[in-house]
């Protein structure tokens, strides 16, 4: 049995990010959020695009000003008055000055704000009352930004931030990565769908909808391909149809040693690769990774006739509801991650916290329990969900946001203890 930090160590080694070049399309701003960058974008404007004023107040040339104070201010003759927006018209001579407006271009020949509570004004006169330090208040031309050098780079995602910026630069259209498709199948004859009357000893398909929003979570798409009988020839089938479909393949169920459990055995029937048989962790156990080494279909690049180079990876989660966040939060998100070709960020994170209660394991499997993180006066507190942590139970996953991690052989952290927690 591999350890997490292996099993991560190989899972992830596995992931080959999009192609920057094969795996991308071009979308308008507006869809620009949560999107990663496949090129880098340059403007060819300057920020700002012109010297402009930084306050309300007066342009002015700073030789004019140099000994002034509200006993003996200099008076200077305002000889226009430029608002936001407005190209200015003069040029300001030896005792002049021009009204300007926060945002508004400067006007040839002054170089130097002076903010409008340092001043008097008296009809066309403005009396300066201190003097400014040579150009206060400017903001200069291409002081933040040189037009032609590189504004964002690739693999970064699009955010608020990120949007703004681009709108300023109008860029309109980016080219970004398109998004992962993750294909999604549940095994069990005993699942139905959520809408079927339950018959004694059926279960609903929770684990679907559940890794489907995960999915969905991350900017990939799901591609929800239903529930598969407990059969060879059934599950054969769907794998292969996955296949042609998906750059990564989620299924739940199946993994372990009992006697309907065929995914490991279908996957190498296929020509699989498996990578992960089992992990010591609990829950999650049973987890089987495994690749195919070519892309089964042209549907993955749009945009060319040539295939995708990365293999296409098979996460088997073992069935159990816990046991499916467990495993997609330590190792699929981040896999999905770095495919998506986010170029840093994509590894789990994890935080230091203090048990609020007494955890416990068995100590032979590295532990993973659910609850929820909360702050309090700058300092992470784990408080563990309560009722029972069977992997099978469900109910008490809702509203947790973390994992605390129990390591090897650590069968108990007492109260205030400080644990690793890997947040979601
Ligand atoms: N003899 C052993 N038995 C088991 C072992 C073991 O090591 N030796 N491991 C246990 C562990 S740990 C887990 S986890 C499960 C994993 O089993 P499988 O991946 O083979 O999953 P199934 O047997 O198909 O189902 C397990 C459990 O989960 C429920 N389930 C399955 N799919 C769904 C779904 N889509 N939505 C909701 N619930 C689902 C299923 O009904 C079962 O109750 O094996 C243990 N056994
Ligand atoms: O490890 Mo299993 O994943 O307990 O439920
Ligand atoms: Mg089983």
């Amino acid at each position: 049995m591999l350890s997490v930090s292996d099993a991560e160590a190989i899972i992830l080694q596995l992931v080959q990010p999009l192609d920057s070049l094969i795996d991308t399309e071009v979308i308008d701003l507006f869809t620009a959020n949560g999107r990663i960058l496949a090129s880098p974008v340059t403007s060819q404007l300057d920020f700002p695009h012109w010297d402009n004023s930084a306050m309300d107040g007066y342009a002015v040339r700073s030789e004019d000003v140099q000994d002034c104070n509200e006993e003996k201010p200099v008076v200077l003759e305002i000889i226009e008055e430029i608002p936001a927006g407005v190209q200015p018209k003069s040029i300001i001579q030896s005792g002049k000055a021009a009204r300007i407006l926060t945002g508004a271009v400067m006007p040839v020949g002054a170089n130097t704000v002076v903010m409008q509570e340092r001043t008097r004004r008296e009809g066309n006169q403005v009396f300066i009352l201190a003097t400014p330090k040579p150009k206060e208040f400017v903001r200069q031309q291409a002081s933040y930004y040189k037009a032609g050098s590189q504004l964002l780079p690739t693999g970064i995602v699009l955010n608020a931030q990120e949007i703004a910026l681009l709108a300023a630069c109008q860029c309109t259209k980016l080219n970004v990565f398109r998004r992962p498709r993750v294909a999604i199948l549940s095994t069990g004859d005993e699942l139905v769908t959520p809408e079927t009357p339950l018959q004694s000893g059926q279960i609903v398909d929770s684990n679907q909808y559940a890794i489907a929003a995960l999915v969905q979570q991350m900017g990939a798409e799901a591609i929800m391909l239903g529930i598969v009988r407990d059969e060879p020839t059934a599950l054969e089938e769907a794998i292969a149809n996955a296949l042609t479909q998906a750059d990564i393949i989620i299924s739940s169920g199946g993994v372990s040693v009992g006697d309907y459990d065929y995914v490991e055995q279908i996957l190498e029937s296929l020509g699989g690769k498996i990578h992960v048989r089992s992990v010591a962790m609990k829950p999650g156990k049973p987890l089987t990774v495994a690749t195919f080494p070519t892309p089964h279909s042209p549907l993955l690049t749009p945009h060319s006739l040539l295939p995708t180079p990365h293999s296409l990876i098979y996460f088997g989660l073992p069935g159990n509801p816990a046991a499916v966040l467990v495993t997609f939060w330590r190792f699929v998100q981040p896999a999905i991650k770095k495919l998506s070709g986010l170029a840093e960020g994509w590894e789990p994170k994890f935080v230091k916290a203090r048990a609020s209660q007494e955890l416990r394991s068995d100590g032979k499997r590295e532990t993973y329990v659910w609850g929820q993180m909360r702050l309090s006066n700058g300092i992470y507190d784990f408080y563990p969900a309560s009722g029972v942590q069977h992997s099978g139970n469900l109910i008490n996953l809702a509203q947790t946001n973390s994992l605390a991690i129990l390591p090897l052989g650590i069968a108990r952290v007492a109260i205030g203890e400080e644990i690793q927690v890997l947040i979601q």
